[in-house]
């Protein structure tokens, strides 16, 4: 469902990584792990297309929705019309399993600017199911969230994989997946190739 052949990927014109090869199939997840500074979040945007790989190919990013650090709501709107705004723009209709599965629905129609960090985080992470893409590509997803909420939100990326999807999702606590492998981002740290200077080749 989504393969990284090589890829090399680069933040503000710096390497941060180089070779990093990857196949997720079908019910697949990959948890990322890494210093801070180690190059996840870098990796994630290029997988998700928000910039390019530097070298290297990456197959199915059609496939991805992707939630990054911010949660990408409209503070204005309600939870209900934010999540119908994302159904809209993924061609999708039904917001309702999103709604349940994220215990939103007695927030359907508080708006998102009058949310609680973890609420936000929730409708954020609801999102996903909206978007009915199969690739699921989370970026540290349980910030903010409570105990109780961690448990709603593994519990939403194991019926995910369940249902034949598959996910990549840099974090730093234990979801507890059934079928997950662990990609740690150490080793393919990119050598600085020019004379730039940055935390993450010290
Ligand atoms: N906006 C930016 N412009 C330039 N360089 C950046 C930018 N954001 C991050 N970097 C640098 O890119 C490198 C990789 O950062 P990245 O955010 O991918 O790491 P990370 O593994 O996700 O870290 P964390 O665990 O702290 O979230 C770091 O050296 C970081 O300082």
């Amino acid at each position: 469902m989504l393969t990284l052949d090589s890829v090399s990927v680069t933040r503000g014109g710096v390497p941060v990584l180089d070779d990093v090869s990857l196949a997720l199939g079908r019910g697949q997840a990959v948890v990322l792990r890494g210093p801070n500074g180690s190059g996840k979040t870098t990796l994630l945007r290029t997988v998700a297309g928000l910039q390019p790989p530097a070298a290297g190919r990456i197959e199915g990013a059609e496939r991805v929705a992707y939630a990054g650090h911010a949660d990408g709501l409209k503070a204005s709107l309600s939870a209900a019309e934010n999540l119908r705004f994302w159904a809209s723009a993924f061609g999708t209709h039904d917001i309702l399993p999103a709604l349940a599965a994220f215990d939103l629905e007695a927030l359907a129609d508080r708006r998102a600017g009058e949310m609680s960090a973890g609420q936000k985080r929730r409708l954020g992470l609801a999102r996903m199911l909206v978007t009915e893409r199969p690739v699921w590509v989370l970026d540290e997803p349980t910030v903010s969230l409570d105990t109780t909420s961690v448990g709603l939100f593994a519990k939403a990326v194991s019926d995910h994989l369940e249902n034949g999807g598959a996910a990549l999702i840099a974090t730093h606590i234990d979801l507890g997946l059934p079928d997950s492998r662990t990609l740690d981002v150490t080793p393919y740290r990119a050598r600085p190739r020019a004379a730039a200077a940055d935390e993450a080749f010290l």
